[in-house]
């Protein structure tokens, strides 16, 4: 009897895609299940449709997903695989991150021709990004540079790299890996300087909470210390109301049953930050994602949030 197969929403970047597709032959060997049990299933979004204006100005991540939530609530997708830091913390009614795959290393890289690291780079350098959370980060060690905002998929970052348009760009490592591109990195930062975005790194699939067939899909998969990570990560960011405005960075470590947090919340400019750190059982991930927001948020005080909103 021919199955109907499973099917993998995606949206249709060449990082997108890398990413659907471990995911489907990840599933094909933990079940023994043929290529043709999958259709991988691409969907354009409207994030990707624009692309010369900053994320935080557009209406943030769910742009990206909005399209592929409807097809998964209404049964067209059966799963559907994300980058876990493109995901906002409230999802549709109905769906959630189900699984997610052991993580890459979640540090940025440095990319330029010119420096070997950010701190190398000459006296009032551009450089591209348009994460806010890195712009801070980037400015909080070197406010002399100037960032310009630096949208679209990773083939074109580079290219206008290349093109001399700005001195450097930064990128996350794991995505650079997953299009194997790992070679153009000049630098790696440091997680505790310039610490990653909550779920840098980590795949998550995201699926209907009642779909008991996905389910038990996804569970063998799925990788422990990752997830409990991410929900540690995610409650952060989750209890600060990552608004697409406010850089936000966060990084869980799992060690057997124990973790640790460290968690960064700044002003755009780079000229105000607030840290946080935190270590518990893994069992308490997501509560001590929750109490290293509120801790942020107390030390930042009232008004932090909106003081440039
Ligand atoms: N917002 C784009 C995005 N979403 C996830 C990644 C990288 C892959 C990952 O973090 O898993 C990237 C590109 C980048 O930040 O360089």
């Amino acid at each position: 009897m021919q199955m109907k197969p499973y099917r993998i929403g995606t949206r249709g970047s060449p990082l997108a895609l890398a990413q659907a597709y471990e995911t489907r032959d990840r599933l094909m060997a933990a079940h023994g299940l043929p290529e043709d049990a999958f259709e991988i299933v691409v969907l354009s979004s409207k994030g990707d449709r624009i692309t010369d204006r900053a994320l935080s100005e557009i209406g943030g991540k769910g742009l990206f997903t909005e399209e592929i939530e409807e097809q998964l609530s209404g049964g067209q997708l059966d799963l559907a695989v994300h980058s876990s830091k493109d995901m906002a913390t409230a999802l549709p009614e109905g769906l959630g991150l189900v699984a997610f795959l052991e993580r890459e290393d979640p540090r940025d890289a440095f990319i330029s021709p010119v420096a070997q690291r950010l701190m190398d780079l000459p006296q009032n350098a551009v450089v591209g990004s348009s994460s806010l959370r890195r712009q801070a980060l980037i400015r909080r060690l070197r406010p002399d540079i100037e960032v310009i905002i630096f949208r679209g998929q990773v083939d074109t970052r580079l290219r206008k790299l290349e093109a001399g348009e700005v001195h450097a760009t930064l990128l996350a490592y794991a995505g650079l890996k997953r299009l194997g591109k790992q070679d153009i990195i000049t630098d790696l930062f440091d997680p505790e300087s310039f610490p990653p975005a909550p779920g840098q790194g980590a795949i998550c699939i995201e699926a209907r909470l009642d779909d008991t067939r996905v389910a038990e899909l996804l569970a063998p998969i799925d990788h422990a210390e990752t997830h409990s990570a991410l929900l540690c990560e995610r409650a952060f960011l989750g209890s600060l109301d990552g608004s697409c405005r406010t850089p936000i960075a966060g990084h869980a470590r799992v060690f057997g049953d124990r973790m640790s947090f460290y968690g960064m919340i700044l002003t755009p400019d780079g000229t105000v930050w607030h840290e946080v750190r935190s270590e518990g059982p893994t069992s308490d991930a997501e509560a001590m994602g929750l109490a290293a927001g509120a801790e942020a948020r107390a030390k930042a005080g009232p008004g932090f949030f909106d003081s440039w909103a």
